[in-house]
This record gives structure tokens, sequence and C-alpha cells, in this order.
């Protein structure tokens, strides 16, 4: 039998509002056993860069990230969202580290191939350490990681945190039984976005296609899932879509293969 490990990934509506940040990191240091917390941040980036000028375009749910970019997301995930995070966990009891892929080596990535669409410096993960973040878990220590990876030639990629938090559930779900929690400001997958009494308790790849093509599912979460797809596909145990304040597991769409 393998320990468990919950994997929380909490998106940027959340962390962008001190109460819901502050009771999310509340639920996060009560839950028992190993854990780690994955942070987006994209709607503190977009208001940053507004205020300096720099305007955001989106495409696919990614950022398009050009140099000016790729210097104010390293300021926001690594710097202000993260260490915000970290201190608030370690006020709570939780000794937490900040990560970004490049700190020990966790996370490579390869800069995304230009084809239709040129994303700048935005990464692809080809490797996850699993190793350095198994030994920081076995001591203790609840690594909090931010969404950027390096690319072993100097540089860092910006990379979407729900593809951080996917991979890093994949990679160390060699060691842990591992659940991985995606919490947002919604209920979970809803039948119409708008109704938060909605939400689709199961969801399969045969449903997923088929709201896609109704329309149900769109934007970010399609991406979300595609991530959740994959983590379950690769062993990962449990994948839940919920409720930043439910992260009991109670409630919101469970992913099945
Ligand atoms: N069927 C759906 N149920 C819930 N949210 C949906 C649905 N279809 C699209 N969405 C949108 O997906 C968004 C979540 O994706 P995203 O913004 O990438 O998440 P995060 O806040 O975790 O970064 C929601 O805010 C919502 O606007
Ligand atoms: C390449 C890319 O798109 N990176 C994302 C990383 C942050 C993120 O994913 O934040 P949320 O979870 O809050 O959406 C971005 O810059 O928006």
């Amino acid at each position: 039998m393998k320990e468990k490990l919950t994997i929380i990934k909490v998106g940027g509506k959340i962390v962008e509002e001190t109460d819901t940040l502050n009771r999310l990191l509340s639920d996060f240091s009560a839950v028992p056993g190993y854990k780690l917390l994955v942070h987006g941040g994209g709607r503190s980036a977009t208001r940053i860069a507004a205020q300096l000028g720099i305007e955001s375009r989106m495409v696919n749910g990614r950022r398009i990230t050009d140099a000016e970019t790729l210097k104010v997301v390293t300021m926001v995930y690594g710097g202000l969202v993260n260490k915000n995070i970290v201190a608030g966990l370690q006020g709570k009891g939780v000794n937490a580290v900040g990560l970004t892929g490049a700190d020990m080596g966790v996370i490579r990535s390869d800069k995304r191939p230009v084809k239709d669409v040129d994303y700048g410096f935005v990464g692809d993960v080809k490797e996850v350490r699993a190793d350095v973040l198994v030994q920081l878990i076995r001591q203790g220590i609840v690594p909090v990681m931010a969404p950027l990876t390096y690319d072993g030639a100097g540089g860092l990629l910006n990379t979407n945190a729900d593809t951080i938090a996917g991979e890093t559930a994949k990679a160390l779900s060699e060691a842990f039984d591992v659940t991985l929690m995606y919490c947002f400001e919604k209920k979970g997958v809803l039948h119409d976005e708008n109704d938060d009494d909605s939400v689709i308790p199961v969801i399969t790849p045969d449903l997923f296609r088929q709201y896609v093509d109704e329309g149900v599912i769109q934007g970010g979460m399609i991406p979300k899932l595609e991530n959740s797809f994959s983590a379950v596909e690769a062993g990962v145990i449990q994948v839940i879509i919920t409720s930043a304040s439910a992260i009991d597991g109670k409630s919101g769409t469970i992913i099945k293969k």
C-alpha cells in the first residue's frame, strides 16, 4: 500500500481575493497527511501587467508571453503570489516551501514550438523531478508550486498552472496514492455555468466530448478537463474539480476514465 498524497490546485480568482485565499489556506492546513499546493494567478498577472501598461493576450487558455510579460509573470507568480501563500501557510503552522520549476530543477519544459500561434516564452512540461519532491514531502515539508518552469539553458518559461498540477500528480503517483483536486470559484463542472446548483457529478471522456459539442463546457474548463483525464489515465487515483470551499472532496465533479 502506498501512502496518500493530496495535491490541491487553486485558481486565479481565489488567490486574488484575500478572504477566499485565507479560507482556502485554513482548509488546506487542516488536510491530514502528505500534501502539495499548486497555485495559478493569471488574473493577478493580467491586472499588474495592465498597471505597467502591458496588454495581456490569451489564446486557447494560454497567455502569449513576450519578454516583458515573462518578467511580469515571474514577479507575480514566483514572487507576490507564491510568497504570500507560503507566508500564509507558515502562519497556520504548515512548513511550506515555495518553488518554481527552476528551483532544484523540479520541472523542466521545452519552449512551445511555433505552429499557428507563437506563444512566446511558454513551456510544455518535459520532466518532473519526482525524487526531489518525494524527499521534501517525506520530510514533512509542503511544496507550494508556482506556474513557472525552466528550459535547462538558463531561461524561465510560463506554464499553465492546471498543467503543472496534472504533470506533478502524474509524476508523484509512482510514489504515492495521489488525489488531485482542482479548486476554483464554482462548485464543480456545471450543466449551466450560471447555476451553481447544476454540478455534473461524474464526467467521462465520452460525456466530455458531448458537453464540448453542446457548448456546456468551454474556455478554461476544456484544458482543465484534458489535464484531468490525462492524470487519471496515468494512474492518479482520484481527480476532482470542486469549489475552493469544498476541499473535503465530498462534492464537486469526479473525473473517470
Ligand atoms: N461547464 C462549466 N462549468 C464550470 N465552469 C466552466 C464551464 N465551462 C466553462 N467554464 C469556465 O471555466 C472557468 C475555469 O477555468 P479557468 O479560468 O482556467 O480556471 P482557474 O480559475 O482554475 O484558473 C470558470 O471560471 C468558468 O468561467
Ligand atoms: C502559459 C499560461 O497561460 N500560463 C498561465 C499561468 C497562470 C495560471 O495558469 O493561472 P490560473 O490557474 O489562475 O489560470 C498564465 O500566465 O495565465
